[in-house]
């Protein structure tokens, strides 16, 4: 039996690693911990039905609810940031990184820090602090497997480590909603516009990042800490039927790919079976129904969300930093109707002019500069919201 742990439980990750879980051969998998924001009624429900050792709450005043949501159940009970990171200090067979923004970080480092295993679905994580997480898989010997759809992809495509022999990779996005909108449609855009994605099913915060494409450049970062491939070799094609999700060109000029629903459970399966694979019951790609596989170039111009993510990974040091932080202030605030849709990638911008490209070196550096970014960045979009 492999023991595990879900960090970010309720969301939709959480949720579909769970249903992978349920779907599985009886005995094949065994719940340690999960974790929530402030979700206490799934949370409870998630840790009855898969007879979870510990729940957590991360919302401190929470506690008393999940209490006796679970009382009579003999699942062990915490709440608070610190016991998040307990929860995934535990020692487990694999874990499921899946809270949303750079509030994952340190559980997700607590996780590397005991040498474990790490299905990485919380990109925030890796755009914020990289080197530090990446360090720590090094220092303790961690396995970290990539989650994101196109990560996984080029995981799983990747059979070369010498990176002479890498050309290029290819991210691939759907275009998000407003892939033929115009930019007064952007403009006038609704949080309920924005999370309404054409093709995934996803939680707000990474909704909004695809309209905005702000979460094809995080992926960008995210490549470039990931694989042996330099900036200039990481692509972004728009392929609006996301059904290639990954593609790695190679010094002989072919092309591997993965190919796939748009359907989470399958790099989610190959995380949770790797270096094997499991079967999945999920619908079938048909090719032939299909019919056509498009791709375009990114338009730079309503999605200007792109080029600052490049121009953050090329500058370095806290580049990437701040941009996530901005960027996950920027959306908070979209998402609360305090915030255009279009100011969203204008606040990244102001704030990443504004703060320059300092150095960021260790994680007390890295945290002062995510809570300066975020405080320049609130002053920014005070400014924009009230002109
Ligand atoms: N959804 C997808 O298909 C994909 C997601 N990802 C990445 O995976 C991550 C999760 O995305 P998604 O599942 O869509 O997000 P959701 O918003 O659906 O879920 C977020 C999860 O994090 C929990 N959470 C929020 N804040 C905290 C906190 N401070 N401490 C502990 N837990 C917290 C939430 O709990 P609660 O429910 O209680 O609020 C919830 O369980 C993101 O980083 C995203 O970019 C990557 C690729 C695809
Ligand atoms: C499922 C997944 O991996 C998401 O990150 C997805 O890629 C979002 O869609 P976009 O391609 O529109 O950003
Ligand atoms: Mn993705």
């Amino acid at each position: 039996m492999k023991r595990l742990s879900i960090l970010g439980s309720t969301g939709s990750i959480g949720r579909s690693t769970l249903a992978l879980v349920e779907a599985a051969a009886p005995g094949a998998f065994g719940v340690e911990a999960l974790v929530a924001g402030r979700d206490v009624a799934a949370l409870a429900a998630q840790a009855r039905k898969f007879g979870a050792r510990l729940a957590v709450v991360a919302d401190a005043s929470a506690h008393g609810a999940l209490r006796e949501a679970l009382a009579g159940s003999g699942i062990e009970t915490a709440a608070g940031p610190e016991a998040v990171v307990e929860a995934a200090a535990r020692p487990v067979d694999w874990t499921m990184a899946a809270i949303v923004g750079s509030a994952g970080l340190h559980s997700a480092l607590a996780v590397l820090e005991r040498g474990g295993t790490l299905a990485l679905a919380n990109k925030e994580t890796l755009v914020c602090a990289g080197e530090i997480v990446l360090a720590a898989a090094e220092r303790t010997g961690a396995t970290l497997l990539p989650v994101d759809s196109e990560h996984n992809a080029i995981f799983q495509a990747l059979d070369t480590k010498d990176p002479a022999l890498i050309e290029k990779i290819v991210l691939t996005a759907s275009g998000g909603p407003f892939r033929t909108a115009d930019l007064a449609t952007m403009r006038a855009a609704t949080p309920e516009m924005a999370v309404k994605h054409p093709v995934w099913s996803m939680g707000a915060k990474i909704s909004v990042d695809s309209a905005t494409m702000m979460n094809k450049g995080l992926e960008l970062i995210e490549a470039a800490r990931l694989f042996p491939v330099p900036e200039s070799r990481i692509e972004v094609l728009v392929h609006p039927q996301s059904t290639v999700h990954g593609m790695v060109q190679y010094a002989d000029g072919s092309i591997l790919a993965q190919l796939g629903t748009p359907d989470m459970r399958t790099p989610i399966s190959h995380c949770l079976a790797w270096p094997d694979r499991m079967p999945v019951a999920l619908p079938r790609l048909d090719l032939a129904k299909l019919g056509r596989l498009e791709f375009f170039a990114p338009d730079p111009v309503r999605f200007p969300a792109l080029r600052l993510a490049r121009e953050a990974l090329q500058a370095g040091a806290g580049a990437p930093t701040i941009l996530n932080a901005a960027n996950e202030v920027a959306v908070a605030l979209f998402l609360d109707r305090r915030l255009g849709f279009l100011d969203i990638a204008a606040v990244v911008e102001e704030t990443l002019d504004r703060l320059g490209v300092p150095d960021a070196a260790g994680l007390d550096a890295v945290l002062a500069l995510d809570a300066a970014a975020r405080a320049e960045a609130g002053r920014i979009a005070a400014r924009r919201a009230a002109a």
